[in-house]
């Protein structure tokens, strides 16, 4: 067995892994990473990269189906599905060589393509070497929950894992579970020809307000989306190319595949925490604010660490990391200020609270400012209409943005930077947008929480009055 000792040890290279890597190797530490899979994690083999190249597929089929509104004759999209995942494959291979074992050995980590389990405190074995490590990162990110649904052993099903490498076009995907990957595989098949049914036990994309929840919903069902809320999958059964699934709602709903998408468990089981004496519950390493485990010297970080599941988290969380175990400053991961999306057309973003969630925590001290899509010359102009953008705001400052429609991803960036900084609404009107951009939407809001003040005012009103019988 070969030993090495080393500054900082990383197990896993995904988002999270990566990003802590790199940036304690550029600062000077000594770095041991260790990836069981393939570089790149989640995100770049099996999630937010294929599944937004496999939607931009989709957008080109639905915008050639759509054009009559347009001017321009619609066609029926003749899909290659192959075609499809080869472009998916494709867009992989260009982003890969960011995340790749050459790369990160260039940064002078050493990296084993090997899984770690701890054998003690601060050491850890992977394949024939062993790590003790001053300090341990845990970023090992999660994978495909399978509900224990009777059948489901017997049957051949896909998950975000398998979904990307399937060449044929499944004639009828069924799929379990409503959140942000069911929905937004739905959406992308649907446009690809396929017929699809989610199965959601609740109601679709719960974790997000329930009005932008319904206009995707709605909008995936008018697509020929069959979304089945408040239904379970009670027995599952067939064999490839003819699955049945029954209901608790008494259906029996017949396809060709599956796809689960009913939620994540932590990859934490080959680590062997309790060796290190690290606590862990169902949903991931328990972490306190500064991501530290019950181990002083280990942390946990990404998806593993249980809490909100996106890259750009993970990322942040590697910021953390540098900060506390790199340069023993005091360091504090926060939620507020952290965006989200989910990718369906329309996109739904969210900052901060939702509107539920902030007169839940500060009742009457809320106000709440919408501006609509339709009002936007730039959506007019482009047919892009259906949509909103709702701000929460405390004593001038926006507590929470939610946001429905067309580029909700990207125009909750500006939101990220008014949330991380503290800034005020007046900030937000301050700012001049660009005519006739989509992102005007933003300021349009900003200026709904200040015209009531400014317009509906008797005091202004009797100002502008007086002064204007002054002037010459
Ligand atoms: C279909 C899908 C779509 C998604 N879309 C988005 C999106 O659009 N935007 C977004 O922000 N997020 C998205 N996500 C979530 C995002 O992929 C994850 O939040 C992110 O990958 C988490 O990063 P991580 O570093 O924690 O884990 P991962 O990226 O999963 O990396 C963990 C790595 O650790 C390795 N590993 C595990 N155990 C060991 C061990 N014992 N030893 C060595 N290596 C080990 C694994 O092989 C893996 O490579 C999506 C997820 C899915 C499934
Ligand atoms: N755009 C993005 O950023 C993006 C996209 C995809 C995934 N992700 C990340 O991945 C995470 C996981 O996504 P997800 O969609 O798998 O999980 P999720 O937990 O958000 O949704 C899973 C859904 O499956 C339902 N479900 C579970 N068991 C069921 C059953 N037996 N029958 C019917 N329904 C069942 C649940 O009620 C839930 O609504 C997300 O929370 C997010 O953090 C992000």
């Amino acid at each position: 067995m070969k030993h090495i000792k080393t500054d900082l040890l990383v197990v896993g290279a995904g988002s999270g892994g990566l990003s802590v890597a790199a940036g304690a190797a550029q600062m000077g530490a000594k770095v041991v990473l260790l990836e069981r899979g393939k570089m790149g994690g989640d995100c770049l083999n099996y999630g937010c990269v294929p599944s937004k190249a496999l939607i931009a597929s989709a957008a080109r089929a639905h915008q050639m189906a759509t054009a009559d509104a347009f001017g321009i004759k619609a066609v029926k999209p003749e899909v290659d599905y192959a075609a499809v995942k080869k472009r998916v494959a494709e867009v992989i291979a260009t982003i890969a060589p960011h995340d790749s074992q050459e790369r990160f050995e260039g940064f002078g980590i050493t990296v084993l393509r090997e899984e770690g389990c701890f054998v003690g405190a601060n050491r850890m074995v992977a394949g024939e070497t062993e790590i003790e490590a001053r300090r341990i990162v845990l970023a090992t990110g999660s994978r495909p929950a399978v509900p224990p649904i009777p059948g489901i052993e017997d049957v051949p099903y896909l998950t975000n894992e398998t979904l990307f490498d399937l060449q044929e076009r499944p004639e009828h995907l069924i799929i379990i579970g409503g959140g942000p990957i069911g929905l937004e595989m739905a959406q992308a098949h649907v446009r690809l020809g396929c017929q699809v049914t989610v199965l959601e036990a609740g109601g679709v994309l719960a974790k997000e307000d329930r009005d932008a929840a319904s206009l995707v919903a709605e909008t995936l069902r008018e697509e020929g989306v069959d979304i089945q809320e408040y239904t379970s999958a009670l027995r599952i059964g067939g064999e490839a190319g003819a699955l049945w699934v029954e209901t608790n709602t008494a259906r029996k709903i017949e396809g060709t595949h599956l796809l689960i998408a009913a939620g994540r468990q932590p990859n934490i089981e080959s680590l062997n925490l309790s060796e290190a004496g690290i606590d862990f519950s169902k949903t991931g390493i328990t972490v306190d604010e500064g991501l530290r485990t019950s181990n002083r010297k280990v942390y946990a970080i990404g998806d593993v660490a249980g809490g909100m599941q996106f890259t750009h988290v993970a990322g942040y969380h590697a910021g953390i990391i540098i900060r506390s175990a790199l340069l023993s400053l005091p360091a504090k991961a926060k939620t507020s200020h952290i965006p989200r999306g989910t990718y369906t057309a329309p996109e739904l973003a969210q900052i901060g609270m939702t509107e539920d969630e902030a007169r839940h925590a500060h009742g009457d001290d809320i106000e709440v400012v919408r501006f609509d899509y339709d009002g936007n010359d730039r959506a007019i102009a482009t047919g892009r209409t259906t949509g909103w953008i709702k701000v929460m705001v405390r004593k001038g400052r926006p507590v929470g943005a939610t946001i429905v429609g067309p580029d909700a991803g990207e125009i909750i960036n500006l939101w990220a930077m008014v949330l991380a900084n503290g800034l005020k609404m007046s900030h937000l009107t301050n700012m001049v947008s660009p005519y006739p951009t989509m992102g005007e939407i933003s300021k349009r809001a900003a200026g709904n929480y200040f015209s009531p003040r400014l317009f509906d005012n008797e005091i202004v009103k009797y100002v502008v009055r007086a002064v204007q019988a002054l002037l010459p």
